[in-house]
């Protein structure tokens, strides 16, 4: 699938798409339904850019971003993570805790200087958010 991206001048950009399932819920009544733990199969468009490669002719390795993600939220309850100790798991909020991880990623274990363009997280076939950082460094 090939989503919008936004206009940049790296020379490469990598999208990684992944999909983990995981219990939530708001805990507010105003969020009617959802205030229940219910699950979902969350699919996940993350994407770096880029001018330099690592060693292995990566921008960063596609698993080693399946696995940051995977290991912190696949068939766990999202409302557990430290990240949402004090803030709800939604889609808005959770898009910018996996931007945050990526970002941390990259900018701590990648030789090359990358950058994390958008996080794209959809909750159900109906609902999707994405999320930007107002400017990439
Ligand atoms: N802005 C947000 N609104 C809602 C969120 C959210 O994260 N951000 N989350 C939920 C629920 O957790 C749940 O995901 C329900 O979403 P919804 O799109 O309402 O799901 P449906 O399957 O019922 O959608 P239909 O298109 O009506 O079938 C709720 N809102
Ligand atoms: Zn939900």
């Amino acid at each position: 699938m090939f989503y919008q991206t936004p206009e940049h001048n790296y020379q490469y950009e990598l999208n990684k798409d992944l999909n983990f399932s995981a219990a939530h819920h708001i805990p507010d009544e105003r969020a009617g339904k959802c205030s229940r733990i219910h699950g979902h199969t969350y699919h996940v468009n993350i994407t770096v850019a880029g001018d330099t490669l690592d060693e292995l002719g990566f921008l960063v390795n596609f698993s080693a971003l399946k696995g940051l993600i995977m290991d912190a939220f696949d068939h766990r309850l999202i409302n557990d993570h430290e990240a949402f100790k004090d803030i709800p798991p939604t889609s808005e909020t959770l898009s910018k805790v996996i931007y945050d991880m990526v970002d941390h990623f990259i900018q701590t274990e990648q030789p090359n200087d990358l950058r994390c363009l958008q996080i794209i997280l959809r909750e159900t076939p109906t609902s999707y958010v994405v999320y930007r950082p107002k400017e990439y460094r």
